[in-house]
């Protein structure tokens, strides 16, 4: 399995390209200079473009990707607000940025050119909203509105037209703050980190094109007293094991996921770099990537197969601020979207 790693630098505006070897060995493969503060960055499903927000001019740059994952510039498009989250559907047909200062999500028609074109729809009136996901059938648009603790749900049409689901969102506890979302591979179980309280819901589906919550638990060790700041959560591919981060305590926290992926297990906590703001899973799922927004650095552990525990395997330097990790898989690298 060949991969790339990029990590999204925006004090220094820069994306590292790292190759990533079968024993876990990064080499730097490409520094981009981005043309602004590079955050979040998200791969079209084809594995030929990546797409990254910039500030202070808000907007979208697309990059071509080469056989080798190399990035080159492809185009540039505007967005109505500051972007803090990426994602497009699985058609690789819409971007969707979510906006936290904005209190917008935008969703932008990708051309046939794989490059991202102005926003036609912006959803207004959302509360901080943190992430905006694309549900595993294509069809539902989650979106963890941290100001008003719940998650805001929109259908997506096949012509990229959001309009609001019933029920309009799923309601998370009181001062929770929801954030980031990852979904179990079995496509029937989501899952959110709430970034005030460091907790993680557990959602499955309703079997009407929705959600109900059916678990919450706690992310941090029971000793953990200081101020809680969850920032990200990943599955592995296999479903078997969950990871979060607190950025207070700068530490992963790992849940086994039982066989159906509806019961999370709070396993043990992994000291990592300094203010894990962003973090991913290799394709393999034998390794977890994370960025030290304070240490201009990324760790490199090993996943246990059998516990899920991670190992420390290698620290490496990036740029300036590293809040965003994202792994390509260059042997699924298709010439239309599948
Ligand atoms: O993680 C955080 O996210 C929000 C929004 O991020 P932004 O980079 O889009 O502004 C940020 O305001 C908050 O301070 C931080 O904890």
């Amino acid at each position: 399995m060949k991969q790339v790693v990029y990590v999204a630098s925006p004090d220094s505006q820069q994306i590292h390209a790292w190759q990533l070897a079968g024993d876990g060995t990064l080499t730097l493969l490409q520094t981009v200079d981005v043309p602004g503060q590079v955050q979040p960055m998200v791969l079209r499903p084809d594995n030929r473009y990546l797409y990254v927000g910039v500030r202070p001019a808000f907007g979208v740059v697309s990059y071509r990707i080469a056989d080798d994952g190399k990035l080159e510039q492809a185009g540039m498009a505007p967005l109505p607000g500051g972007p803090t989250h990426l994602e497009t559907d699985l058609q690789g047909r819409f971007l969707f940025a979510a906006s936290y200062s904005g209190n917008c999500v935008s969703i932008s028609p990708i051309g046939q050119d794989g490059v991202v074109q102005a926003a036609t729809q912006t959803l207004e009136n959302l509360q901080a909203p943190h992430s905006a996901n694309i549900s595993p059938d294509n069809q539902l648009l989650l979106i963890p509105c941290l100001k008003e603790d719940r998650i805001r749900l929109f259908d997506l049409a096949q012509d990229g037209t959001a309009t609001p689901h019933q029920p309009e969102a799923l309601a998370a506890a009181e001062g929770a703050g929801p954030r980031h979302m990852a979904f179990h591979p079995n496509h029937r179980v989501a899952y959110c980190v709430n970034e005030l309280n460091s907790s993680v819901d557990v959602y499955q589906q309703d079997g009407q094109g929705g959600y109900r919550q059916v678990q919450s638990l706690n992310a941090m060790p029971d000793d953990f007293a200081d101020t809680r700041w969850a920032a990200d959560i990943h599955i592995t591919p296999d479903g078997r094991f969950l990871y979060t981060t607190d950025r207070t305590a700068s530490l992963l926290s790992l849940f086994q996921v039982s066989e159906d992926g509806s019961v999370l297990t709070l396993a043990g906590h992994h000291p990592t770099e300094t203010q894990p703001r962003g973090f991913n899973i290799d394709h393999s799922g034998r390794y977890v990537i994370t960025a030290g927004q304070k240490s201009a650095g990324i760790e490199v552990a090993k996943i246990d197969q059998a516990t899920g525990a991670l190992s420390t395997l290698a620290r490496y330097d990036v740029g300036q601020g590293p809040m965003w990790v994202t792994i390509l898989d260059l042997d699924k690298q298709y010439s239309s979207v599948e």
